[in-house]
C-alpha cells in the first residue's frame, strides 16, 4: 500500500490521498527527512523545504505543493533523482487579487484617494497580476504593467519596471527567483526603494525576499512618505516586528487563504497525483457556494491586519509561533464568486 506524507494545513487532505493509500499529517514546518523513511507521496505547501536534505535516502518517487509559489521546491534535485513533481498554478489567484483590492479599497478611503483614475504598477502578469489589473481596470485604473518575460513581439502593452514603478501604487505579483535572465531576489532593491515617489503605496504579496525590507524599512523610519502593505515577509515567521509596525497593513501571508484558493490548491495534487499513479480520481472538492453578506463582512482586511498587530502590544507573544498559528487558524474567507 502506497504512503502519502501531508502537510496538517492542507484542508481536505487526509479526505482526498485516503482513497489512493496510507495517509499521515506532518507539520510542514517541522518536516524532517527521518518523518519520510516510509513515504511514496509527499504534499507540503510553501513552509517546508523540499531538498537533497529532507528527500535523500527517502521512498518519496512523487512530490507535490498545493501552493502556486514553489520557490521552496529543488527541482534540479527532483529531476535528477527521477522524482516526479506538480504543484498548483493560480489555485489562489483569484483570493490574492481580492486581498489586492480590497487593501487599495481600505487606503483609497483612508486617505481619500479615489481609486478611479489613479495608476497602478503591476509587477508580474501571471494568475495573480492578470487579475489585479481585471479588478483595477473595473475601478476605472490605469494598468502599468511590468512582466519581462512575457515581453514577445505579440505583447504590446507591457511597461518597464522603471515606469511600473513611477505609478501612484505598485504591486509586486512576480515568482522568487534567484537565477535566470529575470531574477525576483530583491528586484524592489535599495536605489528603487529611494526612487519610489513619496504618498506611493507599495504592496508586496509575492515573497518577502523581493523586497529589500532592511532598506525599506530605513526609508520608513527616516521620512515615512509611503504607505506599506505586506503580506509576505523577510524571514517568516520570525518577521521583523520594527518593519509590522511600520505597515499600513501587515497581514501573516494570508493573500491566498480563501477557502476557494486552499481546497481548489488540494484538488489540483490531488488530481496530479492520480494522473501519476495513473488511477481515475475518486474524491472531489466540497465546496458549495455560501449565502451573501454585505462587502465588507466578506472581506474585513482590517481584522487580519489587527491580528498580526497584537504582537506589537503582547509582548507575551512569541513572533514566530503566534505568525504561524494565525495561518493555521485562518477564518473561513470566501471568494466573492463563491458568494450566492
Ligand atoms: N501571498 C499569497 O498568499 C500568495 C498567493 C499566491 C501567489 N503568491 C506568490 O505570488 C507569486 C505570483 O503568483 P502567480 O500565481 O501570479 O504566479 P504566475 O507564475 O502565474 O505569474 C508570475 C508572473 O511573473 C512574471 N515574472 C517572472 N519574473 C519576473 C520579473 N523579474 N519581473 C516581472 N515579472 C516577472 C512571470 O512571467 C509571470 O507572468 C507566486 O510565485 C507566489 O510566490 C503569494
Ligand atoms: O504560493 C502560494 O500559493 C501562497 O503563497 C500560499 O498562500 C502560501 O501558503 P502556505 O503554503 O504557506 O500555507
Amino acid at each position: 500500500m502506497l504512503t502519502i506524507t501531508l502537510d496538517e494545513n492542507i484542508p481536505h487532505a487526509a479526505e482526498a490521498f485516503d482513497t489512493l493509500g496510507q495517509t499521515r499529517l506532518v507539520a510542514g514546518r517541522v518536516m524532517h527527512n527521518a518523518d519520510l523513511q516510509e513515504t511514496d507521496i509527499l504534499v507540503v505547501r510553501s513552509v517546508t523545504k523540499v531538498n537533497a536534505q529532507l528527500l535523500a535516502g527517502t521512498p518519496v518517487r512523487f512530490v507535490a505543493t498545493a501552493t502556486a509559489g514553489f520557490d521552496h521546491i529543488d527541482l534540479d534535485y527532483l529531476r535528477g533523482q527521477g522524482i516526479g513533481f506538480a504543484r498548483a498554478p493560480g489555485c489562489n489567484a483569484v483570493s490574492a487579487a481580492e486581498y489586492v483590492l480590497t487593501a487599495l479599497s481600505h487606503w483609497a478611503l483612508l486617505r481619500d484617494k479615489p481609486l478611479q483614475g489613479r495608476s497602478i504598477g503591476i509587477i508580474g502578469h501571471g494568475n495573480v497580476g492578470s487579475r489585479v489589473r481585471q479588478l483595477c481596470e473595473a475601478q476605472g485604473m490605469c494598468c502599468v504593467v511590468n512582466d519581462p518575460p512575457l515581453q514577445t513581439p505579440g505583447y504590446s502593452d507591457l511597461y518597464s519596471l522603471e515606469a511600473a514603478l513611477a505609478c501612484d501604487i505598485v504591486t509586486f505579483h512576480v515568482p522568487f527567483t534567484h537565477a535566470g535572465e529575470h531574477p525576483t531576489f530583491r528586484l524592489l532593491d535599495a536605489a528603487r526603494i529611494a526612487r519610489l515617489r513619496p504618498g506611493t503605496l507599495l504592496l508586496n504579496t509575492a515573497r518577502g525576499g523581493v523586497v529589500d525590507e532592511s532598506t525599506l524599512l530605513a526609508r520608513l523610519q527616516t521620512r515615512a512618505d509611503l504607505d506599506v502593505v505586506l503580506d509576505t515577509w523577510e524571514n517568516e515567521p520570525a518577521i521583523n516586528l520594527e518593519m509590522l509596525q511600520h505597515t499600513l497593513l501587515g497581514t501573516p501571508h494570508i493573500a491566498g487563504y480563501s477557502l476557494d484558493g486552499k481546497i481548489r490548491g488540494t484538488e489540483m495534487v490531488y488530481r496530479a497525483c492520480c494522473e501519476f499513479l495513473q488511477v481515475a480520481p475518486r474524491w472531489e472538492s466540497p465546496l458549495a457556494p455560501v449565502e451573501r453578506r454585505d462587502s465588507l463582512h466578506t472581506y474585513d482586511i482590517r481584522s487580519d491586519d489587527g491580528r498580526l498587530k497584537a504582537l506589537l502590544h503582547d509582548k507575551t507573544l512569541d513572533t514566530a509561533r503566534y505568525f504561524d498559528q494565525l495561518r493555521k487558524t485562518y477564518p473561513v474567507r470566501r471568494e466573492y464568486s463563491g458568494l450566492s
